[in-house]
């Protein structure tokens, strides 16, 4: 992305960009000492360019391996289809039988989430989801399953419909974009038949949707939780992750986008309990130093970290370990 391109952002929007702490729209607070999450304060980090991979994330300061260097609530999160009655409809968490909280048919892991999606919720029970939902289980989508929740928090007012403006898009073919003209219909139609004010939904374009998507698909996480305490070591965090059952669900945040990729990275997201992620550091960084993490098995060989790389994410990776070949 090139400097003119940086510039069609907001003066506020880069400012919060650069002061994540400060700022509710990145979702995201910093602790400074090894993974006990106790100190808050500005995370050691700043969002810059660099030569050929656009807007990156470097160190402020010297960061010890293993070390928290902030965590990030999502900005939107949606369970997958498979997990919709095993995790909280809201936070992602794990259901225990005696924890659930229920309400008009999903469950909460407790009332502070019932009460936080209340908004969203309110208004996705206005409308009938069957053939939305159909279309997303039939082609296995995940995705526009968060645009619903999206437009469903903009509608509440959670959201604004710009709040993932600032995301680099995926380049979307004209076969992508005919797939995704489907669920735009559907969509549409889900609001249109519960009928929803024409302001309340003037935002949801076909234009709007396909950008949406576009956004999504390059910077959603899958999320796939580790479970444990905050109180364990990296190694065991790691190991566990390598072992978890699978994903319950995906989720886009603003700062952990800002992350690019490395088939050796020095920087690792994860999950424990729910969607609020947590960035630590695999190695020692230097001040100054670019975090990078892995978007991808990093134990696929060359051939297809470049395939997985260029087909899902379409970008040639310029890390060292690619272009040494390995
Ligand atoms: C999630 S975004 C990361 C932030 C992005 N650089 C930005 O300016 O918003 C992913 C995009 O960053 C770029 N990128 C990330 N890692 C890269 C790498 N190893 N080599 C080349 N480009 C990379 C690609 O354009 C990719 O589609």
């Amino acid at each position: 992305m090139s400097r003119l391109a940086l510039t069609r952002y907001s003066r506020c929007y880069l400012s919060r960009l650069l002061n994540p702490v400060t700022s509710p729209l990145f979702y995201s607070s910093a602790a400074t000492n090894r993974d006990d999450g106790s100190q808050t304060g500005p995370p050691p980090i700043r969002v810059g360019l660099t030569e050929s991979a656009g807007r990156a994330v470097f160190a402020t300061r010297r960061i010890s391996a293993g070390d928290l260097i902030h965590t990030a609530k999502p900005v939107v999160a949606c369970p997958s289809l498979v997990s919709f009655d095993s995790v909280c409809y809201l936070c992602l968490k794990k259901l225990m039988g005696s924890e659930k909280v229920q309400d008009r048919g999903v469950s909460y892991c407790s009332q502070e989430c019932q009460e936080n999606a209340k908004g969203f919720y309110d208004v996705e029970t206005r409308a009938d989801w069957s053939s939305f939902v159909d279309y997303c289980r039939t082609h296995n989508f995940k995705y526009p399953l968060m645009v619903k929740r999206l437009c469903c928090m903009i509608i509440s007012g959670d959201l604004p419909a710009d709040c993932l403006d600032i995301l680099q898009p995926a380049a979307l073919s004209s076969a992508m974009i005919s797939k995704i003209e489907d669920g735009y219909g559907l969509l549409w139609n889900a609001f249109r038949k519960a009928n929803f004010k024409d302001e309340d939904v003037a935002f949801l374009t076909k234009q709007w949707y396909t950008a949406i998507l576009a956004r999504i698909r390059i910077n959603a996480f899958r999320i796939d939780l580790v479970g444990g305490s905050c109180g364990e070591d990296l190694l065991s965090l790691a190991a566990a992750s390598v072992e978890c059952e699978g994903a319950v669900g995906h989720a886009v945040y603003m700062l952990p986008s800002f992350y690019n990729h490395d088939c050796d990275p020095n920087a690792h997201i994860m999950w424990l309990q729910n969607a609020d992620a947590r960035l630590t550091t695999l190695r020692d960084v230097e001040e100054g130093e670019e975090l990078r993490i892995c978007y991808i098995d990093a134990s696929m060989g060359y051939e297809a970290r470049q395939t997985i790389l260029s087909q899902g994410f379409g970008f040639l990776c310029n890390c060292l370990r690619c272009k040494s070949g390995d």
